[in-house]
């Protein structure tokens, strides 16, 4: 098989579909409280300062720097933009100890951007939150889940590493190793063309060891998706497409994967009654408004794993009685026990115990939308030609609508899709 190696995955090739799907739920319905106090003095590497005041903690006058290591100095204070977004120039030193290069992507939160670490001579990611109060108050969550994994994840490879945070001009940055392009950008500069099954095995089953990892820790991410798993190399190579003869396709050169964006993640006695995850990764129960808990990140690991086999989003919606309804159609009927004890903010989308479909429809068109959803065994099918059968039940064990009898993250490592002596190889 003639394959052609390339080092770096483009950054460049752009296309014009959203980047990134933005978590709906954050702005919208819940504020994560802070809990500031104690994670004060807990610094990683070389940090200053928390300052929570607002105030901007860290000075930049280039005057303060001695002839000589101007180059290290910071650029003069600018104002941020409407967002609270840091305003910066590619170049430009962010503190003296980081050089921009490039900016990697963006967030609810803030941005990343790509910066040369002076100190230890190296590329890292630096995300550069938001000066708005709530969003500093979640990033210091944040690096308190970031730290508390690094301390319990040994080997490092599960999670992202954080390697350092500051407060520079009112942004919290948290410095990252730096790791390669999201599943999500992967699948989207290739065309959205589906991963091979044995690639998608390899990769659900990093994807559950860290789940894993992190509930057994007693933390649930809430916000799992093609978008927040990481692969750790941007090399890939490409490989003739057998579907389309006149194509290439690309194909990670390694398969290692890690996980980010713990901004969202809680610990399991918080109060799980507000709105989690991004839309399309959502569970049924709370779209329901039943409560939630750690199975809402199982479900989240089904549909990412329907989209990393077939290249689309499973559940591509905005809305949520089409939500439920595109779930009907995959999946089967949701249980009367769940659809009775919704929360009144959804009792509308139910009549008689039974979902208002398509009565409550909004348009021909969702309708449609719905009908043309295939069932999952189908689905499944019509990519895969081996492993088909267990891949099948795997994805009905994670896709159970009563949260207590979704499989969890250990009990699927145990399921045959992932004990067969298949194995992803280039
Ligand atoms: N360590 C890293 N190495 C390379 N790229 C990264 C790294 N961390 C983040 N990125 C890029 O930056 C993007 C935004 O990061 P992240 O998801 O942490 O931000 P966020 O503001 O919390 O996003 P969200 O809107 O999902 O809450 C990611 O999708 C990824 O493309």
């Amino acid at each position: 098989m003639e394959m052609e190696r390339v080092t770096e995955f483009p950054h460049a090739t752009m296309d014009r579909r959203p980047r990134k799907r933005a978590r709906l739920g954050w702005d919208v319905s819940h504020t994560p409280k802070a809990q500031i106090g104690m994670l004060c003095g807990q610094e990683v590497g070389d940090v200053a300062s928390l300052v929570s005041s607002g105030k901007p903690s860290y000075s930049s006058s280039s005057s303060m720097y001695p002839k000589g290591v101007a180059r290290n100095a910071s650029p003069p204070w600018r104002e941020d933009d409407k967002d609270g977004h840091y305003m910066f120039a590619l170049g430009e030193n962010l503190t003296t100890r980081y050089k921009i290069y490039s900016k990697m992507g963006e967030g609810t939160f803030g941005q990343v951007l790509e910066c040369w670490d002076r100190e230890r001579e190296e590329m890292v990611a630096i995300k550069i939150v938001r000066a708005i109060k709530k969003y500093r108050e979640a990033a210091m969550i944040e690096i308190d889940v970031l730290q508390q994994l690094g301390r319990h994840d040994k080997s490092g490879n599960r999670c992202v590493q954080i390697r350092n945070w500051f407060d520079y001009r009112n942004h919290i940055c948290i410095v990252f190793e730096k790791l390669g392009p999201s599943l999500y950008d992967f699948l989207r500069k290739n065309g959205y063309r589906p991963f091979p099954i044995d690639l998608v095995r390899e990769l659900g089953r990093q994807l559950l060891e860290s789940v894993a990892f992190m509930h057994d820790l007693h933390l649930i991410h809430t916000d799992l998706k093609p978008e927040n798993i990481l692969l750790v190399s941007s090399e890939y190579i490409k490989v003739p497409d057998y579907k389309d003869v006149s194509c290439s396709k690309k194909l990670p050169k390694s398969s290692a994967i890690k996980l980010i964006d713990f901004g969202s993640t809680t610990y399991d006695h918080q109060d799980h009654s507000y709105i989690v995850s991004t839309r399309h990764y959502r569970a049924p129960e709370v779209i329901l408004g039943l409560g939630w808990s750690y199975p809402c990140d199982i479900w989240s690991v089904g549909c990412i794993l329907v989209e990393l086999c077939s290249g689309e989003t499973l559940f591509q919606t905005h809305e949520n009685l089409e939500h439920l309804a595109m779930m009907e159609r995959v999946l089967g009927p949701l249980p009367q026990r769940m659809l009775k004890r919704a929360d009144r903010h959804v009792e509308k989308y139910i009549r008689r115990g039974r979902l208002n479909w398509p009565e409550g429809a909004i348009s021909r068109d969702s309708i449609k939308a719905v009908l043309r959803l295939p069932r999952l065994q189908n689905l499944v099918m019509q990519q895969v030609d081996h492993s088909a059968g267990d891949f099948i039940d795997l994805l009905q064990s994670l896709l159970r609508y009563e949260p207590s009898a979704r499989l969890t993250a250990r009990e699927a490592l145990r399921h045959p899709f992932f004990t067969s002596n298949r194995h992803w190889r280039l």
